[in-house]
């Protein structure tokens, strides 16, 4: 069975995955519209896809701008991975808060995050797996992102691995959120 967790950012939920474990190895399953519907969670499929990431890596603070903005699902099948979602949404009661939590093989959870939200993550080991199933198509004009060093996150790493892009993005204070 699903197990849906609302998190203290309205809308936004930690999911137990339904996960069978055998002498072959482990089934997981990543999203069953019924259940989905009934912890109150609308979710329409349109792009899914994955990346593979080094140890230290940190990718993030990602989303994308209306009108292509978009919920995820984000689960890490191999591996494990530090995730973060950062609540942009203007009129929220919890604007600029976060929320974060280890996602792994192990523990097989999953994050519901909902439109305006920002979401990145700090891998955790070698080859960790980021798989998504997104909302919406990527749009490369409303890709955008907010400074992952910038609203109050401890990292906890000396030595990120990191892109030129997510180094550049505004920090929390000068961003001007379209949520
Ligand atoms: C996200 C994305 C990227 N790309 C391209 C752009 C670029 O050339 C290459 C790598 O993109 P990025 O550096 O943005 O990849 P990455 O940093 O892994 O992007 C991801 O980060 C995490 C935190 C998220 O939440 C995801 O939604 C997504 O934004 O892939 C697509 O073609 N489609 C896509 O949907």
């Amino acid at each position: 069975m699903f197990h849906f967790e609302p998190l203290p950012l309205d809308g936004a939920f930690l999911i137990t995955l339904p996960s069978f474990k055998d002498n072959r190895g482990v089934f997981n399953k990543t999203y069953q519209e019924h259940f989905f519907n009934a912890a109150g969670i609308d979710f329409q499929l349109k792009e899914s896809y994955f990346s593979l990431s080094k140890k230290n890596v940190i990718r993030g603070m990602h989303f994308q701008t209306p009108p292509h903005q978009h919920s995820k699902i984000v689960y890490c099948p191999s591996g494990s991975i530090l995730d973060v979602i950062l609540d942009l949404r203007k009129h929220s009661a919890t604007y600029g808060q976060f929320y974060s939590t280890v996602l792994s093989d192990e523990n097989s959870k999953a994050y519901f995050i909902p439109e305006g939200f920002a979401h990145g993550f700090k891998a955790l080991t070698e080859n960790a797996m980021t798989y998504y199933l997104v909302g919406s198509e990527h749009d490369k004009n409303h890709d955008a992102g907010v400074l992952y060093n910038s609203f109050g996150m401890n990292w906890d790493c000396i030595h990120p691995i990191i892109s030129e892009r997510d180094n550049s993005f505004p920090g929390l204070n000068s961003f001007e959120s379209p949520f």
